[in-house]
């Protein structure tokens, strides 16, 4: 989407591990989900302030008032909406989140699934995102969503 829109693409968690010069699970070890969590409002406050353009935000981040409030204040939260088994299907090979790291990753993942739905439906925009949609596919949908908001998105014919 950055690249199609020439805009900046920005993720929280790459500028948190870039400052800390650690990796995400290593923060949550040695400092604990608290201390990310500050370290993740910071950084989206900031982000927010010093750019327009795309940010990805970690999984956890919509859950905070002052999150979707700087959200909000500075641009637009879109929820990619992905099915719970499209979810476990992309992040169950991977180790790198800690929230994951139990006994029975897929059941935590349901109950994280459950318990977030509700409120990643106060995003303000939505894409649903079905399986077999390419990356491709779904970044035009994005861009399409985001031309519903021209005080954020505004097209230019040239
Ligand atoms: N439309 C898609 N089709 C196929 N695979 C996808 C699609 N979108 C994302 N993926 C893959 O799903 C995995 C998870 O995506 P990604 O790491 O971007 O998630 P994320 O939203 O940044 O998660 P988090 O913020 O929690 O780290 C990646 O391997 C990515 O390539
Ligand atoms: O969903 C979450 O709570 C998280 C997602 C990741 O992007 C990281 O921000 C971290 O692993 C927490």
């Amino acid at each position: 989407m950055s690249l199609r829109l020439n805009v900046p693409f920005l993720d929280s968690d790459a500028e948190i591990e870039a400052a800390a010069n650690l990796s995400v699970p290593e923060i949550f070890q040695r400092d604990g989900e608290v201390f990310f969590r500050k370290r993740e409002t910071e950084v989206i406050r900031r982000l927010l302030e010093q750019h327009s353009g795309i940010l990805s935000t970690g999984g956890g981040a919509y859950l905070a008032q002052v999150n979707r409030e700087s959200i909000s204040e500075k641009g637009v939260a879109l929820w990619l909406d992905a099915p719970l088994d499209l979810l476990w299907n992309r992040v169950r090979h991977k180790d790198t989140r800690p929230l994951l790291r139990t006994a029975n990753p897929r059941a935590t993942l349901a109950e994280i699934y459950a318990v977030r739905t509700p409120i990643y439906q106060k995003a303000e925009l939505r894409v649903p995102c079905g399986h077999n949609v390419s990356i491709d596919a779904m970044a035009e949908r994005v861009i399409e969503t985001l031309l519903t908001r021209p005080d954020v998105m505004e097209q230019i014919d040239e």
